[in-house]
């Protein structure tokens, strides 16, 4: 148990960082708060969204573009915990995607999702669009995460190899997206048709182009390969979509738990699965990157409401 005075020791500490913050990244629009679990976030408010992002793992978890229903799925049963990954919003996946191919005690998804990045500018330009710029660095990566709160989001992911590592190295990537849907079953996918796809719920095989959109009757699990193309979200049942259009991303991820999914994972309502699909910008093998010492390499996605 935390006594009084650590507690105090605890809350000042937090409020200077705050400050901190404050003072350094002073913008109209921009605030800096401790959100869930205590962990500072920094909140955007200006006439055209509003968003948050945390700076534990970078996350994104929340925008709504200003008339519009917000366009990031959270779970109510997020834990944040330093040391676990937040569940919703836009987590990073970062080096590897799933779990480790060698280190089955690696953390699912790589270590980006689960590590404080630093906030490193701040801007807003003529028209009240905010810009943040987070980075961090993860063996011989240096990351850069930008992030663009406008009337769309849009994401800019930068990984540059150490001009001293030790030879070329490669990696997986994935802006693992949650979108908030009304009905999941009323949803549909567009953009995927044809590409070829692994079928996580059918041991990974693969499975050819179905030449129709995705819709959902059950759980969905597949990572579609030479998907370069934007996909529409069309949330029927709220009668409107949401574009993700990305560039270097050759894969795609489409996920949705289903029922008994859900029920098994802990930070994770039972009956979530309905109003959520993860759209996931990614790279993964056999499409991961490798770079060579100086090299970089950078994968951007931009999310907005088209109806
Ligand atoms: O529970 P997490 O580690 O956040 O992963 C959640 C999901 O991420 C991706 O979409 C994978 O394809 C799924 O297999 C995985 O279940």
């Amino acid at each position: 148990m935390i006594g009084r005075s650590s507690h105090f020791f605890l809350a000042s500490f937090m409020q200077s960082i705050l400050d901190q913050l404050a003072l350094k990244f002073s913008l109209p629009g921009l605030r800096f708060e401790l959100g869930r679990g205590r962990l500072v976030k920094a909140v955007v408010e200006t006439d055209l969204a509003e968003g948050e992002i945390y700076l534990y793992g970078a996350h994104l978890t929340h925008f709504q573009p200003a008339g519009e229903a917000g366009v990031l799925w959270m779970s109510d049963e997020s834990v944040f915990e330093v040391g676990k990954p937040i569940r919703g919003g836009v987590p990073i996946c970062f080096p590897w995607f799933g779990p480790h191919p060698t280190d089955p005690a690696a953390p699912l998804h790589g270590d980006a999702r689960i590590r404080h990045w630093d906030l490193e500018a701040a801007e807003i330009d003529g028209d009240g669009v905010v810009i943040l710029t987070l980075a961090t660095s993860i063996d011989d990566f240096t990351l850069t995460y930008q992030v663009t709160f406008g009337r769309s989001l849009a994401i800019l992911f930068r990984v540059e190899l150490s001009k001293h590592a030790n030879g070329s190295v490669s990696f997986e990537e994935a802006l693992h997206t949650y979108c908030s849907v009304q009905d999941i079953q009323q949803a549909l996918i567009e953009g995927l048709e044809s590409a070829s796809y692994a079928d996580k719920v059918d041991g990974m095989k693969r499975k050819p182009a179905t030449d129709e959109s995705i819709h959902f009757t059950g759980e969905c699990d597949r990572i579609y390969f030479t998907a370069a193309a934007d996909c529409i979200l069309h949330d029927t049942a709220m009668r409107r979509s949401i574009k993700i259009r990305k560039s270097n991303s050759q894969c795609t991820v489409v996920w949705n738990p289903w029922i008994d999914k859900s029920v098994a994972m802990r930070d994770f309502g039972d009956d979530e699965w309905q109003s959520m699909v993860c759209i996931e910008t990614a790279n993964v093998a056999p499409h991961s990157i490798e770079l060579k010492p100086g090299g970089s390499h950078v994968m951007t996605a931009e999310i907005s409401v088209v109806s």
